[in-house]
């Protein structure tokens, strides 16, 4: 279970202050639980840990076998919330050289779909023109360009190498239950699928399959993913009191800070399987609250890689940021500094010392100096990178989000300004309907 400590941010806010916030989160998670905020037809995430059955959970898994059984390589197609829960989680989960292993226990996971780079679609398919691949087509609104520019060229492929028999088997679609060119196509080729609920917005879906399909694939174990969520959901349940509920302190702290001139706040992690899990975490609150020209700008770090490059600015740029670091306390794996007679490089004083006790201390360290600085930080521990553990986090982080939107006082459950960057793209591409956009674009140039 996580556990959340906001002890490094009092001497920039109050902590009387922070718990001033006991009735608004009170509000907000009443807003949450009766619907009556706003974007109040997207709160399916909210129980959905808990609502999650056996049943569903083995159908999963067995869709998910039928692709292990048959690929060498399954590629998930998506973008934004349809691809970053899947791969902040395997990312998390996995050997960070699983793709280089000879003997492999599951397929090689790719992702496409996210960019529209002619070089990163044409090497993908070069790469897989001697695998047996598959692919999992996730979108929800089943439009969305880059994953179906991506998923026409790697249907075609796989159907050509594989044949439309076998094509049948190893594409499988993840779309709404009814509308959408993703479900048109998988109910005309006769794909599996799977449905997004309408009620659960894209960057809310991770324990849906979309994020849960990939995952399984991936050989992990979505059962105790879940188990994690579910227990999270009990943690971070309304009826939790204020300062045991750690979405609640963490929704109040960045708030607070908000309001006290922190606008930026960066996620920062020590080991760099949690670089995605830090993607899908900017997804979900920059998308939730960047709108109505408020919003904390949601960046991230990792380190100590990034302390090479990011720690001066952090450390004395401009007093406008905090931090959040995710802190794994447990490794899996043990390594010891071997120790050297000739000790040319002056290390023998780490000598028989575990690496993880010289991160650690990189750690503590950073936090010292970054609080000396003027960053004000917070810290959600992680016992040890299991899946039971990560299902909570990325609970734990959706529900806060929910309260600190409403906190914030946007609706956020949508993202109408994504729209901007689409309606240009097609007017310039000429999409037919976008006619008078394009006359218009055109005039701009
Ligand atoms: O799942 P899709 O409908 O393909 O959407 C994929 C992503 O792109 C959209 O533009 C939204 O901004 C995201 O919230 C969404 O996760």
């Amino acid at each position: 279970m996580i556990s959340l400590n906001i002890e490094k941010t009092f001497g920039f806010i109050s902590k009387e202050k922070v718990f001033a916030y006991e009735a608004e989160v009170k509000a907000a998670q009443e807003m949450l639980e009766k619907g009556t905020g706003k974007g109040n037809d997207f709160l399916g995430w909210l129980h959905l840990p808990s609502s999650i059955t056996k049943e569903h959970l083995a159908d999963l898994n067995a869709t998910a076998k039928v692709l292990r059984d048959n690929c060498e390589v399954v590629i998930v197609a998506g973008i934004g919330g349809s691809y970053l829960g899947a791969r902040a989680v395997i990312e998390a989960l996995s050997n960070s050289f699983t793709w280089l292993q000879e003997k492999k226990t599951a397929p090689v996971m790719i992702y496409a779909g996210h960019n529209i780079s002619e070089d990163y679609l044409y090497e993908l398919t070069e790469y897989l023109k001697d695998k047996k691949f598959g692919v999992i087509n996730i979108s929800k609104s089943g439009t969305t360009t880059e994953t179906a520019l991506a998923f026409r060229l790697l249907k075609k492929q796989c159907e050509d190498q594989r044949g439309k028999e076998t094509a049948k088997k190893v594409i499988v679609a993840v779309t709404d239950a009814k509308k959408g060119a993703a479900r048109v196509t998988a109910d005309k080729e006769g794909y599996k699928t799977f449905i997004i609920p309408d009620n659960v917005g894209g960057r809310f879906s991770v324990l849906t399959p979309v994020g849960l399909l990939p995952i399984a694939v991936a050989g992990f174990d979505i059962d105790k993913l879940v188990a994690g969520a579910a227990d999270m959901e009990k943690v971070c349940g309304s009826d939790v009191a204020f300062a045991e509920n750690p979405a609640a302190i963490y929704a109040a702290t960045r708030n607070e800070l908000y309001r006290n001139g922190k606008k930026i706040e960066i996620l920062v992690n020590f080991c760099p399987k949690l670089h995605y899990v830090s993607e899908w975490w900017k997804q979900l609150y920059g998308e939730s609250e960047g709108k109505d020209n408020k919003g904390i700008f949601p960046a991230s770090v990792d380190f100590s890689t990034d302390l090479h490059s990011m720690g001066q600015w952090i450390q004395e740029g401009e007093r406008s940021i905090f931090e959040t670091v995710i802190s794994v306390e447990k490794v899996n794996h043990k390594l010891e500094v071997p120790s050297d007679e000739a000790n040319l490089d002056g290390l023998n004083f780490l000598a028989g010392k575990r690496v993880d006790e010289v991160n650690k201390m990189a750690e503590l360290g950073t936090q010292l100096a970054h609080v000396d600085g003027g960053v004000p930080n917070m810290r959600i521990v992680l016992p040890e990178l299991s899946e039971y553990n990560i299902g909570g986090l990325l609970y734990f982080f959706e529900k806060a989000c929910g309260i600190s939107g409403y906190l914030l006082g946007v609706n956020p459950f949508n993202q109408p300004g994504v729209e901007a960057y689409k309606k240009n793209m097609f007017a310039l591409l000429d999409k037919p309907g976008y006619e008078e956009e394009s006359k218009a674009i055109r005039a701009k140039l």
